[in-house]
């Protein structure tokens, strides 16, 4: 059974045209998959639409096999799902302590034993405790920003831009981050604008053109596809 499976959802913004058309993608247990597609395409409303920030017009989202759709993003939240945002994913003027502690809100009692071993899996974390968010480097913050979505123990995490505005260097560390999540366990969705990185370390990945399916495949097999190069990789 797939750890997310929504089929044909429609969703958007208001009175305004659909920005998903009847969108459909699944992720498996220990998989990376990534979205891929151009500017517009609708793949951060994906993410939204699958938290419960996006409110679905049609269609069927199910969390290991639960049907989730008619939850709000409390309720899918409480049913494991994660969403990391792409901008404004940390409190700036909280420490990181606070922020990690503020993330716990679904089990308080359970915090201070998460936050310790958030600790131990990110010493820079432990070491930057008492600092303001605001001050860790972009790097930093999104590992800032991974930690406090693991706080809610989620089954499923969904990660927007992850790399963004990240320097070569410091996106390759938050690869290797995203990664290592991975292999503790955790089932992966993220939109990314590196695409070939992304897709590299992807099982597989999804073209979305205009709200919609447009390709699917094996992430390294789509990043080395020449069509997919030639329009969204710039190959
Ligand atoms: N809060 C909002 N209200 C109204 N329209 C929105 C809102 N957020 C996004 N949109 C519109 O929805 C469409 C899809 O945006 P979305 O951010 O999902 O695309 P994307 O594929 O993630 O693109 P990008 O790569 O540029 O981030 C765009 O036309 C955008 O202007």
């Amino acid at each position: 059974m797939s750890i997310l499976s929504v089929d044909r959802i429609v969703a958007g913004y208001g009175a305004s045209e659909e920005i998903l058309k009847g969108t459909s993608m699944r992720v498996e247990a220990n998989e990376i998959v990534t979205i891929i597609g151009p500017n517009g395409a609708g793949k951060s409303t994906f993410l939204k639409a699958v938290a419960g920030l996006v409110a679905t017009k049609a269609g069927a989202i199910r969390l290991g096999g639960d049907d989730v759709t008619s939850s709000d993003a409390q309720g899918r939240a409480r049913a494991g799902i994660s969403f990391v945002p792409q901008e404004r994913n940390v409190f700036g003027s909280l420490t990181v302590a606070e922020n990690l502690e503020i993330s716990g809100y679904l089990d308080p009692k359970g915090a201070t034993a998460r936050i310790a071993a958030l600790y131990d899996r990110y010493p820079m974390l432990a070491g930057k405790r008492r600092a303001l968010a605001r001050t860790l480097s972009g790097g930093q913050r999104q590992i800032l920003a991974m930690a406090m979505g693991l706080m809610t123990d989620p089954k499923l995490m969904l990660l927007d831009e992850p790399t963004a505005g990240l320097s070569p260097k410091a996106a390759d560390e938050l690869f290797d981050a995203v990664v290592a999540l991975n292999r503790g366990g955790l089932p992966i969705l993220m939109v990314e604008q590196h695409a070939v990185e992304a897709l590299a370390i992807s099982t597989r990945g999804y073209v979305l053109v205009s709200g919609r399916n447009s390709a699917e495949g094996a992430g390294p097999s789509l990043a080395a596809d020449p069509e997919i190069r030639r329009l969204f990789l710039g190959g």
